[in-house]
């Protein structure tokens, strides 16, 4: 990759967006790690305090992205921030002696991308960035399974009849907000795409985005970064082409979902905490778990991923000194589930 920035240029961003699990943090940790001397830094936003995104993104140790070009917004969602965190962290990275070619934003998987989007039209940063494109990382799974729409082939027969239909499923409007905002769409999980299926989801984005919006399946979220960044879309002057759901609300409350963190002792069988995880997600349909355990006769942390009910771990970096030998796990769900039981069901 070569650089293009000059003096006067507008810093090219990319806002990489995507429901809970689909991907966007290994898409990036893929591009940091392949970034070929270009100058980046990162924005990203999680629900919850416990950082793992960050972390992980940081764990990539590339002299092309210090630590200190990756900024964490763990406070809400950016979506609804972006006056308190968003503006003042892109200024931040501008205001450095060298500031970043280019900036990548992983928004949280609820957040909906279209006012963040606005957001570059803000006169404190007008002049200075654009969005070179928004990227909507598709879980092809989930999708698959049907997450999205209750029957998706059901759901097509009724849009055909009625293009205007709208529908009251929360999870489906963010997917849909995040797919009509996109400029690339990155179809991940092909691992996990079985018969038909990535036929099934093509069709269903290609019903979902009303441009003619280029999808590339992935997995792990590897793809050439010269894929990805320099689309030149300038998403801010063209808000009219990427319609929203919460178009006549401006700002969205997440009223539809709920947030909690779970402390867990240091544990002695890590893999009996994980079967636990996984029966809670099952018996209380979760969305995403995501944390550290502490386990007993290990230094480093177990970081532990779930996506409704499939889990992956992994040991990542050491307790540091002075830190808690505990475990922190941000369960998010719809609203109305049972805290109280799901605590119980993964303490045990
Ligand atoms: N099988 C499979 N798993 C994947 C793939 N890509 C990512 N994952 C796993 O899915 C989980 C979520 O991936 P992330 O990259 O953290 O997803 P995310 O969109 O950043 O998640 P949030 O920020 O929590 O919304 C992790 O356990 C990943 O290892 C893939 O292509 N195939």
């Amino acid at each position: 990759m070569t650089s293009t920035v000059t003096a006067t240029a507008k810093v090219p961003c990319t806002i990489v967006t995507g429901f809970l699990g689909a991907g966007k943090t290994s898409l990036l940790r893929h591009v940091l790690t392949n970034a070929e001397g270009r100058r980046l830094a990162v924005i990203v936003n999680e629900f919850g305090d416990v950082g793992i995104d960050g972390e992980i993104l940081k764990g990539c140790g590339v002299a092309a992205c210090p630590e200190d070009n990756i900024v964490e917004l763990a406070n809400g969602c950016l979506c609804c921030t972006v006056a308190d965190d968003f503006i003042p962290a892109l200024e931040g990275l501008l205001a450095k002696a060298e500031p970043p070619e280019h900036i990548l934003i992983e928004t949280s998987g609820l957040a909906l991308p279209k006012p963040l989007v606005k957001a570059f039209n803000w006169p404190a940063i007008a002049s200075r960035v654009t969005v070179d494109g928004v990227i909507t990382v598709v879980d092809g799974a989930a999708t698959a399974a049907g997450r999205f729409a209750d029957d998706l082939e059901a759901l097509a027969r009724q849009r055909a009849a009625d293009p205007s239909l709208e529908h009251d499923n929360p999870l489906e409007e963010v997917f849909e907000d995040q797919l009509l905002s996109a400029d690339l769409v990155i179809l991940n999980k092909a691992d996990l795409l079985t018969g038909d299926d990535e036929a099934r989801v093509r069709a269903e984005i290609a019903h979902t985005v009303p441009r003619a919006v280029k999808v590339v399946t992935t997995r792990e979220g590897v793809v050439d970064p010269t894929v990805l960044l320099g689309l030149g879309a300038a998403a801010e002057s063209d808000l009219d082409a990427r319609p929203s759901h919460h178009d006549a609300e401006g700002e969205h409350d997440h009223d539809d979902f709920d947030t909690f963190v779970v402390e867990i002792s240091e544990q002695g069988d890590a893999e009996a905490v994980i079967a636990r995880l996984k029966a809670a997600a099952e018996a209380h349909d979760i969305l995403r778990i995501k944390g550290f355990l502490a386990v007993a006769g290990k230094p480093l942390r177990l970081l532990v991923q779930g996506v409704g009910a499939r889990f992956q771990q992994q040991f990542e970096r050491p307790f540091r000194p002075g830190e808690t030998r505990g475990g922190r796990l941000v369960v998010i769900g719809q609203k109305g589930f049972d805290r109280d039981a799901v605590t119980a069901a993964i303490l045990g």
